[in-house]
């Protein structure tokens, strides 16, 4: 999978841009708030139609202007295949694939496999468990399509018997005939959901324990741990017993929406109790790890994308991971670093073509 050329129009700072990369190596360099995390939100919103940092599609539009483009041609299997993300305001959103616009978005995840490594991974660590079941999805859904199809539709049911039981609050009353209907969806999706987050993990979590000590290469136990509440039973049955508490909360309160990874360091959670250095090669490794899992499933190496790298790691352990693509096991990569001299130095070590964009 490489990515030949990206023009970018309106896409944020940049009112009219385009890059020719290498096929192995591309470091965009420049001074703070230049535009280099740009760039390669750019590349993610062409994998995966959204950008990686910021969710609200229109901010992604350049401020005073109507639209933003982003293309890009990209090989994959010998084959050229050009993709455009664009949004006008006003309008929705538009993803093409060769000329042809897709119906639904998440046809198009998994086309272009793609790993992010960025300071913003922090949030897999601080924020809320719904950037952790993100991140799961994420990883599955690019190698199995029927598992983000059974996510969407759980979401939606939800949402659906999540209405009905503040219709019932609302208006006083209930229907226990029509929230069966959306416990019996919500159960057939959920065991799927369930089984596929459990036998990822069950491969996953191996492969990152192994990718964590190459990086730490410290004595620190450090696990992750899936938590569902599908431990305890099917969720039809989970569904029952917890009626009452989901009609006075008005939502529903158990289900796979409510999984989460739990992340240990020799046995308390990384969050409290792991240094920042911890913290931070656990975030790399579970990165890394992604982009194992993936190739592994799909048989195609994802780009990498490594933004602001050297904030996570020295620039030995970052020439360690840019020194993967000599023996094949990376396809192309991407970094963004303030210092074109240390980002030089590191990539020259590695006998490889590279290209250097200074913005
Ligand atoms: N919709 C937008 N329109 C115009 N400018 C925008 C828009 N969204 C973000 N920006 C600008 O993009 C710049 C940030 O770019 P970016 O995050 O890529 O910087 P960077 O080069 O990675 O910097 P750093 O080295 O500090 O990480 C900011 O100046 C911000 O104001």
């Amino acid at each position: 999978m490489i990515l030949n050329s990206l023009s970018l129009v309106n896409y944020k700072n940049f009112e009219s841009q385009v890059f020719n990369f290498d096929a192995k190596i591309n470091c965009f360099v420049g001074a703070n708030g230049i535009g280099k995390t740009n760039a390669l939100d750019a590349i993610y919103h062409l994998a995966f139609g959204k950008s990686y940092f910021n969710p609200i599609a229109l901010q992604n539009i350049k401020h005073g202007t109507e639209f933003f483009v982003v293309d890009g041609s990209f090989t994959k299997n010998e084959r050229t295949e050009k993709i455009i993300v664009s949004l006008k305001r006003g309008q929705k959103k538009i993803i093409k694939r060769n000329g042809k616009a897709y119906d639904k978005f998440s046809d198009h995840i998994g086309f272009i496999p793609l790993v992010i490594i960025s300071p913003a991974d922090r949030d897999l660590i601080i924020e809320g468990s719904d950037t952790r079941r993100k991140f799961i999805d994420s990883v599955i859904s690019q190698s199995d399509k029927n598992y983000l199809t059974a996510v969407i539709a759980y979401n939606k049911v939800l949402s659906q018997r999540n209405a009905l039981l503040k219709y019932f609050a609302l208006n006083n009353t209930f229907n226990a005939d029509t929230l069966a209907i959306y416990n019996e969806q919500l159960n057939t999706y959920s065991k799927e959901i369930f089984k596929k987050r459990d036998e990822f993990l069950n491969v996953f979590i191996p492969i990152f324990k192994e990718r964590y000590e190459a990086i730490s290469q410290s004595k620190e136990a450090i696990d992750l741990k899936y938590k569902s509440d599908l431990f305890d039973g099917e969720l039809i049955n989970l569904l029952e017993s917890n009626l009452n508490k989901d009609k006075a909360l008005q939502y529903t309160s158990v289900g796979t929406h409510k999984d989460d990874l739990v992340f240990l360091i020799d046995d308390f959670p990384i969050k409290k109790f792991g240094s920042q250095g911890q913290q931070k090669s656990f975030l790399i490794a579970l990165k890394l790890a992604q982009f194992d899992f993936i190739k592994q499933q799909s048989g195609v190496s994802p780009i990498l994308l490594l933004d602001d790298i050297f904030d996570k790691l020295d620039e030995n352990r970052v020439a360690q991971i840019i020194s993967l693509v000599d023996d094949d096991h990376f396809g192309q990569i991407f970094i963004s670093d303030t210092h074109a001299d240390r980002t030089e130095a590191v990539v020259k070590q590695i006998h490889q073509s590279y290209k250097l964009f200074k913005l």
